[in-house]
């Protein structure tokens, strides 16, 4: 396999050619050219956070104010970023974050990134609230193309079931259990505009196709009982009387590995090993659920420290560049999720943008970490950091 960085090359090659590349490589542009060509609702259900919106920038802020102390002659030439987490092999530390309702960016929505994601060997986690059901995600992302599944636990143990069921017969290895959001947070861009993407029954295909949810609304889904079946999802989506004894449900039956997203406590990453779990997603869902919460990476090392050597920690909210990555991964990640990066990819240039995005993201990661002084995702350690 080529180096990660290879992407660079191709770039100023393709400028002697007289060739720019398509999108910006500088992901925070990238986002703001999608806020001036996709329409206004949908861009603003992907960039809208919780109330103020303070998180979102918080978690923002956490990476600025760290920095990489770059070390000099360490020979950095031969370089290995692989990694195994969770039991799944991937060229970079690196996973394409579970988003729901991707048709409302671009027709081809998760299945455009499963192709995108497939083609450079990134495993994707696909949303329970994905636009295309997990099958047709599956078939587009090819045979032995890694993939996780994102649970969004119903209320309905029965429905939960049938989803860990066929998650795992169409080759899903990892479950990814989100427990921030049982409920939307308070989101005033979505309120202002009246828009929830689901109410228009978007972002409800693995609910719809399923089995037991159809059994529950009289058949399978038609014009005649559509309206019942997105109240029957309004009042199934999330369960808030949830608590850890739960978790032991979860384990009986799903066989696989469980990373549980929406770690914020080092006593939640604990009751997470205790419940016997293999994963924690250090998360705040982007600063989407609880508005002037703590930044996502500044609750990474106390998560880290607590579990780090019991469980695979993983963490997201705030990933832009492949510097972000290199401090979360020296803050204790084994590896991390991207998420509206790609999404404004994907709205922007479809599967190409994903492509896009995931290449800029993984070139930057090479760079940064070998000009730094470091080889492979293990050299990075909290002492490559300052405090700016
Ligand atoms: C539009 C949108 C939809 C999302 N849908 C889901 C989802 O279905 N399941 C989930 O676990 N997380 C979902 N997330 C949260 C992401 O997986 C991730 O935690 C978050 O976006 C990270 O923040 P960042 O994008 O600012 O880096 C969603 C995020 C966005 C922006
Ligand atoms: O919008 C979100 O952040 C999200 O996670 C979600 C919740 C329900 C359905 C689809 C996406």
């Amino acid at each position: 396999m080529g180096s990660l960085a290879d992407f660079q090359n191709e770039i100023y090659l393709e400028g002697l050619g007289g060739a720019r590349p398509a999108l910006p490589t500088d992901l925070t542009a990238l986002e703001e050219l999608a806020g001036r060509r996709l329409p206004a609702e949908a861009f603003g259900y992907v960039a809208g956070s919780a109330g103020s919106e303070a998180t979102a920038v918080a978690n923002r802020a956490a990476f600025d104010r760290r920095r990489i102390v770059p070390r000099m002659l360490r020979d950095v030439s031969q370089r290995d970023f692989s990694v195994e987490v969770l039991g799944t092999k991937m060229p970079a530390p690196l996973l394409v974050a579970p988003i729901g309702v991707l048709s409302i960016l671009h027709p081809d929505g998760e299945l455009a990134v499963a192709r995108a994601a497939a083609g450079l060997g990134v495993p994707m986690v696909l949303s329970s609230a994905a636009s295309f059901c997990m099958e047709e995600v599956a078939e587009a992302s090819g045979a032995g193309s890694p993939r996780w599944y994102q649970l969004y636990w119903p209320k309905d143990r029965d429905l939960a079931v049938s989803f860990l069921e066929r998650a795992k017969a169409a080759g899903y290895t990892a479950l990814v259990v989100t427990l921030d959001t049982f409920t939307l947070g308070w989101r005033p861009r979505d309120l202002d505009a009246a828009y929830l993407p689901f109410l228009r029954g978007i972002g409800v295909a693995n609910y719809f196709t399923d089995p037991v949810f159809q059994k529950a609304v009289g058949g399978p889904v038609t014009d005649a009982n559509r309206d019942l079946a997105i109240l029957h999802w309004v009042a199934n989506f999330g369960n808030p009387s949830l608590t850890w004894d739960d978790l032991a449900f979860l384990r009986e039956h799903w066989d696989g590995p469980i990373a549980l997203k929406g770690i914020q406590h080092p006593d939640d990453a604990r009751r997470a090993v205790d419940a016997g779990m293999d994963g924690v997603i250090v998360s705040n869902h982007g600063g989407r659920q609880v508005d002037g919460a703590v930044a996502s990476l500044d609750a990474l090392p106390g998560v880290a420290e607590a579990v780090g050597d019991q469980t695979t920690v993983l963490f997201d909210s705030g990933i832009r560049t492949g510097a972000d990555i290199v401090k979360a991964l020296a803050l204790g990640a084994r590896a991390v999720l991207v998420a509206r990066p790609y999404a404004y990819g994907l709205g922007l240039a479809g599967e190409a943008g994903v492509r896009h995005v995931l290449r800029c993201l993984m070139a930057e990661l090479e760079l940064t970490t070998m000009l730094a002084g470091c080889t492979r995702p293990g050299d990075l350690t909290p002492d490559i950091l300052t405090e700016a």
